[in-house]
């Protein structure tokens, strides 16, 4: 029998409607599938029987059982199994060499951070994850609520991200404490190796409008002005915002996903205009 390790955040998934409600919003196309976190397999033995899959599992205990259960899928060439800490695969890259769509029951205590890890991925093409609650409606949230952070800027920015729905903690063995979600986020089709819709041309400027807004909401009670000002001059920023038509109390969570890229976009601009000037000068 295997015993649930907590410092790997396992808890498995037991209920079948819950497996079958994600099997049905899974995407259906020709790409890849990558799960994160097999566990005991419940949910790769329904994810087998739509596609074939790569899983990447830390715990060896786990890929012993795993390797025995689906000996034949291993064999026929449908289950990849591959035994490591996905973060050090992020770090190395992608998880796969071609676009995938990434479907998995995360464990919590590092969904957040591979969560980001695959939006930046552009071989991730989209997710369908299960997640603290909390954590989805983080990555979902809708403008001018409390939960519209830079998180949920990002993840918009990239693609679109929707809370499908809750499961209850009676679902798995062991019991989580909180009540989980499944969270969906669909790439847009502009970001593709790095770019997006002129925003974000590089992944240099993709790291350029995480900057700005880690600045705009290092106070996120404070204004947005205030925020910014650290950063950027301060009248070029109120004359910016009059021609965006944006009081200038205006905090940041109150701005839209697509305002925050205009600002960042004529910031830029300014920028570089000053710099050119200077150097004309
Ligand atoms: C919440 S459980 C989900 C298990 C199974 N998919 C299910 O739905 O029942 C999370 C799984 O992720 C695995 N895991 C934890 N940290 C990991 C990491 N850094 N890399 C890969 N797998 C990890 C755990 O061992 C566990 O199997």
């Amino acid at each position: 029998m295997i015993e649930a390790k907590k410092k790997f955040g396992q808890n498995f998934l037991k209920d079948s409607t819950v497996l079958s409600k994600i099997i049905q919003a899974m995407p259906r196309n020709d790409r890849k599938l990558v799960e994160i976190g097999p566990g005991l397999g419940d949910l790769t033995q329904e994810l087998l029987k739509v596609k074939p899959l790569v899983a990447y599992e830390v715990d060896e205990d786990l890929c012993v059982y795993l390797r025995k259960k689906f000996s034949k899928e291993i064999e026929q060439g449908s289950l990849t199994l591959v035994h490591a800490n996905v973060l050090n695969q992020f770090e190395k890259g992608s998880l796969l060499n071609e676009p995938y769509d990434l479907v998995a029951n995360l464990p919590y205590y590092i969904a957040t951070t591979i969560i980001l890890e695959a939006l930046e991925d552009p071989y991730c093409k989209s997710m369908e994850v299960m997640v603290q609650k909390e954590v989805a409606e983080k990555f979902a949230a809708a403008p001018k609520t409390k939960e519209f952070t830079s998180l949920a800027i990002l993840t918009q920015s990239i693609g679109t991200a929707k809370l499908l729905f809750d499961v209850d903690p009676t679902s798995f063995d062991p019991q989580p404490k909180v009540v989980s979600s499944i969270l969906k986020i669909d790439k847009h089709k502009e970001f593709v190796e790095g770019s997006f819709s002129g925003i974000f041309e590089t992944k240099e400027q993709l790291q350029k409008f995480k900057k700005y807004l880690r600045c705009s909401f290092q106070s996120p009670r404070k204004t947005w002005l205030k925020n910014i000002s650290s950063e950027f001059d301060k009248q070029s920023v109120q004359d910016l915002m009059q021609m965006h038509d944006l009081p200038i109390t205006i905090r940041p969570h109150e701005i839209s996903v697509l305002s925050h890229h205009l600002l960042f976009k004529h910031l830029r601009l300014n920028d570089a205009r000053k710099r050119s000037n200077a150097t004309t000068e």
